[in-house]
């Protein structure tokens, strides 16, 4: 399964798929990438472009376009290819398109003989992610979705920014769909081992109201960053740059992955955004987190709207 040199795939290089190989290119974190997309044109010119920045880099990279037949020797491909919303879609509008153009990528990425880790980014993740465990026929461990590691991100950065503290030493998550039904744990949101309601101590400035505003804006950033620029893609690109470290570097980092659940949080077959150790193997274990009653049912709920969303879908495949 390993290479002799780490490679990495990006299959769509549009906004997302270019920013990602961009952060890749910039921390150094694989020898070998090569970029893919049905318009040659747009991978040829993202492989010109950030091959001119190769002098300042921190390693040396072989980047180029290539075609399915240099999956062979990736050990990761991350899928970023297919539609993004459009101011006022929701990311599960995109089901039917992403998944029909999702068949075709996984049968090609297969064909080349690939036995890596498939990484999915493209939305709505959840169900596409389930659909590349199907399509591919990989083990369930070696199929991820970027699930909530980008909601978790947000919400860790705007509780950081109100209580004044670094975001990295803020450990909350956001779990569920990696979509309107997504929730916060807050039951299990700490900063440097204390928790927030305990931050009072620290600010005096504390309101339920401000926590739940935190939490609309994490769940309501996409459509935010649409509506002003059209696409969300800085924060996905450092998202999978910090997953894709997570597996070359075989870190056992917790990330909120969309993770396929056997059992975990009383569900079953259904991939979903919940925090699991990811290692050079993939998904190492889910974590289940102690819920209340009431994360308990909104995430109960999140699996619910994605399995009758995906139910049709999958049908019909
Ligand atoms: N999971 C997450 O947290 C996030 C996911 N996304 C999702 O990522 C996806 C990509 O978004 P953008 O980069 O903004 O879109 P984009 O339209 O800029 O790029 C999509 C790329 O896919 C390529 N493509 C389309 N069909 C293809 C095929 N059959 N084979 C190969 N390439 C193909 C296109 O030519 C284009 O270059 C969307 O579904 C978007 O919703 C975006 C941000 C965050
Ligand atoms: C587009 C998207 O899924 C996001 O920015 O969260």
């Amino acid at each position: 399964m390993l290479s002799r040199v780490n490679r990495v795939a990006v299959i769509g290089t549009g906004f997302v798929g270019s920013s990602y190989a961009f952060a890749l290119l910039n921390q150094g974190i694989t020898e070998e990438l090569v970029l893919i997309d049905i318009n040659k044109d747009k991978a040829e010119g993202d492989a010109m472009d950030l091959n001119h920045g190769l002098p300042f880099a921190p390693t040396s990279t072989k980047i180029w376009h290539g075609s399915y037949a240099d999956c062979d020797e990736a050990d990761i491909v991350v899928i970023t290819a297919g539609a993004n919303q459009k101011p006022g879609e929701t990311r599960l509008d995109l089901v039917e398109k992403n998944t029909r153009i999702f068949k075709g990528i996984v049968g090609e990425i297969m064909a080349s003989g690939f036995d890596g880790i498939i990484v999915v980014a493209t939305n709505p993740v959840d169900i596409l992610t389930y659909a590349v465990w199907k399509f591919s026929g990989l083990p369930k461990e070696r199929v991820i979705g970027s699930g909530t590691i980008l909601d978790t991100a947000r919400f860790r950065f705007l509780l950081g920014d109100y209580f004044d503290v670094d975001s990295r030493n803020v450990h909350a998550y956001i779990i569920g769909e990696h979509g309107d039904t997504e929730l916060p744990v807050w039951s299990h949101a700490d900063i440097a081992g204390t928790s927030i309601s305990e931050w009072t101590k620290y600010k005096h400035k504390y309101d339920q109201a401000d926590l739940d505003a935190i939490f609309l804006n994490v769940r309501d950033a996409a459509y935010q960053i649409i509506e002003k620029k059209g696409a969300t893609f800085y924060g996905i690109a450092m998202s999978l740059l910090r997953l894709t470290k997570a597996i070359l570097h075989n870190e056992n980092a917790v990330l909120t992955v969309s993770a396929y659940l056997d059992g975990e949080y009383g569900q079953k077959d259904i991939f979903i955004g919940v925090p699991a150790v990811v290692n050079r193997d993939g998904v190492r274990e889910v974590i289940e987190m102690d819920l209340n009653d009431e994360e308990k049912q909104k995430f109960e709920h999140s699996v619910k709207v994605l399995k009758e969303t995906m139910a049709p879908v999958v049908a019909n495949d």
